[in-house]
């Protein structure tokens, strides 16, 4: 649980405090230094006031660059409250951490205590132009539960007629996706200033968004992956949910039609990879209450299932909200907001929470590159272009990294043309990152989903086979050694097939050590990856612990003549002309 850092009681003198306090409560090394004394905020000591400064760096950091930040509540969670004139010392204390740190303060809430007033603060690192924090969220339920409608609304602007209405502007947008310029999994962005206001502005004429402007706009730009509802689509949804990294998972059931279809199987699928999940229930304005309580009581009871161990809470005002986005990040809090796209109820609210939630990504700055690809795209005049998400690390303009692995597990050379972040230009992007890339001397052909760029650094080597620690979720009868099935893991979809287990055979909730073995191509795995394992209703669930390394091979004849064709092709696109700005700027990065 994300512990809200509080500061200021009201018991005790700054003076009886110093001698309880010992030595090392001030040595912060890199932790929170959580004082546990009165007045800390209100007239810190040079020493103090240094700890707090290493308290707020680290606890931005950890929370991508923001972080909620509460005045006047005790040392120990209680809330004690402080008058006016400590109030105004400890919010001028903060302010002058934040100036240290290059951020912004923002009033989230104020309550009445017993000991006086305790205030609730959003801290947000500026960023600088042309930058943002970027916040990855799955969207998934079943058909109809007013997916693409809460996604009209919320980044258009326009409340819903109860007849599509919101959902049309979204489909002009897709049309525009479907038109061979995006993955096949829709997304979206919603953008917030540093105060949290939406910055999302449809033009007036065609209703589309500019998302180049609202990118510059924002401090914080929410991308929605716009999952499919529908059972027979159940592989993209798979592949969303591993391949695009979701930091979270919007889970959405109408409050009429209940937990009906797929939302069990979304839900599970969220959990089995440990994405935080919060729900939203729609169309409050058209269920009659008896059956809107109905849901939410099943609904409830799902949560806190065994299956699931979550702790829902309905959301309903304002501390609530704060309360949930501070804890959200533990994975077991489970947020509900019940919502209207028809009238807008609630929705502030659930503005506020998106605003409120910082990636789950973390980064280190020396860390080697590693970019997993999700799409490829052929533009004309600019050539080949991979879409994906930066692990870790760097990637910047005409760096070279190396491309891979191959079918013969062979990883190659490649030089970053040109990089669009959300349709932008940009000059570098970095760990927890999405992007395009524009590759020179590459055939579109020669890339497939799953491939990895990689700092050279890295040594990269490729696997045909590895072994988890697999639990089965779901099966009619029996797994045994020689069954095949779909391994989903990161950006990877590839039939595997089962060399040998721990047990002689699997059935539903069953653990085990299995050995598998790709049927295609070797892949570029980690251990510690989650990975799903399915095959139609079969689902098995689990996280790789041993790369069984194939050596890197020596390029074969085939290997080098696949090389020399992507350069012919990249040369062709090359001498197509290089007014390539406009192309890729709108190109459908994630
Ligand atoms: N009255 C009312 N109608 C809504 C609300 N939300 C969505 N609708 C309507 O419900 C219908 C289905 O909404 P969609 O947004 O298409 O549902 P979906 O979940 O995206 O469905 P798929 O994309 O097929 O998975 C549309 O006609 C919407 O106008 C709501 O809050 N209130």
């Amino acid at each position: 649980v994300r512990i809200v850092h509080s500061v200021g009681d009201r018991n005790q003198t700054s003076e009886e405090v110093k001698e309880e306090i010992p030595a090392c409560v001030f040595q912060c090394l890199g932790t929170y230094c959580n004082f546990p004394f009165n007045l800390a905020l209100v007239s810190p000591t040079g020493e103090q006031y240094d700890c707090l400064l290493k308290d707020l760096q680290a606890r931005t950091e950890e929370g991508s660059g923001e972080t909620i930040y509460v005045v006047g509540a005790g040392s120990d969670g209680g809330d004690y409250g402080l008058d006016e004139k400590d109030m105004a010392a400890s919010v001028a204390t903060v302010q002058s951490l934040c100036k240290q740190i290059d951020a912004d303060l923002v009033l989230l809430r104020e309550r009445r205590e017993s000991g006086g007033r305790v205030r609730d603060y959003l801290i947000r690192r500026r960023v600088p132009e042309n930058d943002f924090l970027e916040v990855r969220v799955a969207v998934v339920g079943n058909v109809d539960a007013g997916k693409s409608t809460l996604l009209g609304v919320l980044t258009h602007g326009e409340l819903d007629n109860g007849r599509g209405f919101a959902r049309q502007k979204l489909f002009r947008h897709k049309h525009e996706l479907e038109s061979g310029r995006t993955s096949s999994v829709g997304n979206d962005i919603l953008g917030f200033d540093q105060q949290g206001a939406v910055v999302n502005q449809p033009d007036s004429h065609g209703g589309g968004l500019d998302w180049t402007r609202i990118c510059q706009r924002s401090s914080k730009v929410i991308t929605f992956i716009d999952l499919a509802g529908h059972e027979k689509y159940l592989k993209t949804t798979v592949f969303g949910m591993t391949g695009h990294l979701p930091d979270f998972c919007m889970l959405m059931v109408g409050s009429n039609a209940g937990i009906i279809g797929m939302t069990k199987e979304h839900l599970g699928l969220a959990l089995a990879l440990n994405v935080p999940v919060f729900v939203v229930v729609t169309k409050i304005d058209m269920c009659p209450a008896n059956i809107l309580q109905e849901t939410l009581k099943l609904l409830q009871r799902l949560l806190k299932s065994p299956g699931c161990r979550k702790i829902p809470i309905l959301v309903q005002n304002n501390d609530d909200v704060i309360v949930t986005a501070s804890n959200f990040s533990s994975e077991r809090m489970c947020p509900i907001f019940q919502i209207s796209n028809v009238t807008g109820e609630n929705m502030d609210l659930l503005k506020m929470f998106l605003n409120l939630l910082s990636s789950r990504s973390t980064f280190k700055d020396d860390e080697p590159a590693e970019f997993q690809i999700d799409d490829t795209y052929s533009v004309p005049g600019v050539g080949t272009v991979v879409s994906g998400t930066t692990l870790r690390g760097w990637i910047r303009l005409n760096e070279t990294l190396l491309l891979g692995p191959d079918p013969l597990g062979v990883f190659i050379p490649i030089t970053v043309k040109s990089i669009h972040r959300k349709r932008m230009p940009v000059k570098e992007v970095r760990g927890g990152q999405t992007a395009s890339f524009a590759l020179k001397k590459i055939k579109r052909s020669a890339i497939r989903k799953g491939m990895v760029m990689v700092s050279p650094r890295l040594c990269p080597q490729a696997s045909w086979e590895f072994e988890a620690e697999i639990l089965v979720l779901h099966h009619p009868t029996t797994i045994s050694p020689r069954y095949q099935a779909m391994v989903h893991c990161g950006s990877i979809r590839q039939t595997a097939t089962i060399l040998s287990m721990s047990k002689e055979c699997l059935r539903t909730g069953d653990k085990a050590s299995v050995h598998f073995r790709f049927i295609k191509t070797p892949e570029y795995l980690h251990t510690d990856r989650r990975l799903v394992f399915r095959e139609g209703r079969t689902k098995a669930i689990g996280t790789i612990t041993k790369l069984l390394q194939a050596k890197p091979q020596a390029k074969t004849q085939s290997a080098r003549k696949a090389a020399s064709q992507g350069d012919a092709a990249n040369e062709d696109a090359a001498s197509a002309g290089s007014g390539s700005q406009s192309q890729q700027v709108r190109l459908h990065d994630m």
